[in-house]
């Protein structure tokens, strides 16, 4: 047991009484944190509040903590944002580490995210993506200028919400609007959840917020689920709430006393807004950055345009079938995934017992952040190139994003890695494939494509600040 004063912190700046080094970080975190990495180091030690906190900034580091000593850093830290508006942490992105988060993640893998799940819904993801390809074709024929990012945007929520819910629209509600601002109001930094005696004086304001949207989406999760027990047995489309429902009453009718899981409600409606937070932008997100890549990079675009016309052909459009033949996708997909991760710093961990790594104290409940779109952009791991947009780099560079090569850790690694890994590559390529098959886009207002804005908006996704506007011309013969 080291004394405070004896520990050896991991280097970083002088920290401020009372907000600790808060004041630094800006809009955009994860940019300020990269560059403070490369004064103080890959492993880099900040105090937020009056938190201890690690932030990682390397493979090596991320390396380290996620998988050298996983099971220290496998918790999360209780947000006040998740505690108002999450049930509590009930489900399964910031429950702690333990029996419980491991019950959950095995429900959730097992009976939502399975292959054989995924492959389910795929006729959900080819009605909806039609529905898009539709829309785009006819704004092409009325050569009408098309906000791309918020039809990217929208056709990623009609397909989860499809999937989880069994609709992607209700005229009742405004369920989208409420989970878009929840997430918003999680997104910052929340000076509660760092230096608690002011969060007790609320100075943001943001308790009665908070409120107001937790009651707002349990109303409609409350009457979705009503309606779904309702008429269970009669749709033949079974979504996400089908499925939990039969297994919280399947446990019902067996009064089984297994130590596995019982589902209650507020369990199954925690687990459902998860379901609906973790991938309501991470998806539209990355397609966004993967698009204006392209429109930066006319011969990358080309090349890609290429393989499509070979492997699917020009009168036919992309199945998700075609997906693992399309080999340069795979490529440009992952270095869409390496320059702009969708949720830069990944989420939060927190240990659960002093450690030592790497000869640095690390005492319990330090917050780890790691710096994935920092690690993306790690010259020692990929040269000097680095920051420029270059697929070709993967070629002959046995790697992928499924986090065993922490160069590349988009989706996180280890216990705490994102278990809806499949689903989002899969919708990542089905839609960007078919968008960039299906079209040719010009920049609106005949802006030359380097001129293409790349400023990014942190919160708890990444997109781009100002959308991508385009108009689209269609590209397909005979279809
Ligand atoms: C391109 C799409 C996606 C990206 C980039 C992404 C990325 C991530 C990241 C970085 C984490 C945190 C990892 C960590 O803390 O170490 C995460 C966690 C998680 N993701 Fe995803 N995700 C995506 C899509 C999805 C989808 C489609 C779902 C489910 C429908 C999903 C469900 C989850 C859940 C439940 C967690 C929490 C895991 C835990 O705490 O144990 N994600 N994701």
């Amino acid at each position: 047991v080291h004394r405070k004063c004896d520990r050896k912190l991991p280097p970083g700046p002088r920290a401020l009484p009372i907000i600790g080094n808060l004041h630094m970080l800006g809009n955009l975190p994860h940019q300020t944190l990269y560059q403070l990495a490369k004064k103080y180091g890959p492993i880099m030690s900040l105090r937020l509040g009056n938190l201890p906190t690690v932030v990682l900034s390397s493979p090596s580091a991320a390396e380290l903590f996620l998988k050298t000593h996983d099971l220290i850093f496998a918790s999360r830290p209780k947000l006040q944002a998740i505690e108002y508006m999450a049930y509590n942490s009930k489900g399964m992105i910031f429950a702690e580490y333990g029996s419980y988060w491991r019950d959950i993640k095995k429900l959730v893998t097992l009976e939502l995210l399975s292959p054989s799940k995924i492959e389910f819904f795929g006729p959900i993801r080819r009605a909806e993506l039609g529905c898009l390809v539709e829309s785009l074709r006819r704004a092409a024929a009325a050569g009408e200028v098309v906000d791309l990012s918020d039809k990217v945007r929208e056709l990623a929520e009609n397909m989860v919400y499809k999937m989880i819910l069994g609709r992607s629209k209700d005229e009742r509600f405004k369920l989208k609007e409420s989970v878009a601002e929840g997430l918003n109001l999680s997104g910052g930094f929340n000076i509660a959840d760092y230096v608690p005696w002011l969060g007790a004086l609320d100075l943001q304001r943001l308790i009665p917020r908070f409120k107001a949207v937790s009651k707002h989406i349990d109303t409609i999760l409350e009457t979705i689920i009503n309606e779904h027990e309702q008429d269970f047995g009669q749709r033949q489309q079974k979504d996400f709430v089908d499925i939990l429902l039969l297994r919280m009453n399947q446990h019902m009718s067996s009064h089984d006393n297994s130590q596995e899981l019982k589902l209650d409600r507020t369990k199954l409606k925690a687990v459902i807004l998860d379901m609906i937070a973790a991938a309501f932008d991470t998806s539209s997100t990355t397609i966004e950055w993967a698009l204006s890549e392209l429109q930066r990079h006319p011969q990358v675009k080309l090349k890609l345009q290429k393989e499509l016309e070979e492997v699917v052909g020009m009168d036919k459009i992309v199945e998700e079938t075609d997906l693992g033949k399309l080999n340069y996708l795979d490529l440009v997909v992952k270095e869409t995934f390496r320059l702009h991760p969708a949720v830069p710093l990944l989420l939060p961990h927190e240990s659960t017992e002093d450690i030592t790594v790497n000869g640095y104290d690390i005492p319990k409940k330090s917050r780890i952040l790691v710096n994935a779109w920092a690690i993306g952009r790690d010259p020692v791991a990929w040269s000097e190139n680095a920051q420029e947009f270059f697929p070709e780099r993967f070629i002959g560079r046995d790697m992928d994003v499924r986090g065993h090569d922490f160069q590349l850790i988009p989706f996180g690694s280890g216990r705490r890695g994102c278990p809806g890994l499949q689903l989002g590559v899969l919708t990542v390529k089905y839609v960007l494939a078919q968008l960039v098959h299906c079209f040719d886009l010009e920049l609106a207002d005949g802006m030359f494509p380097s001129g293409l804005d790349m400023t990014e908006k942190f919160g708890l996704t990444l997109p781009r600040a100002n959308h991508l506007l385009v108009k689209p011309t269609y590209r397909l013969v005979n279809m």
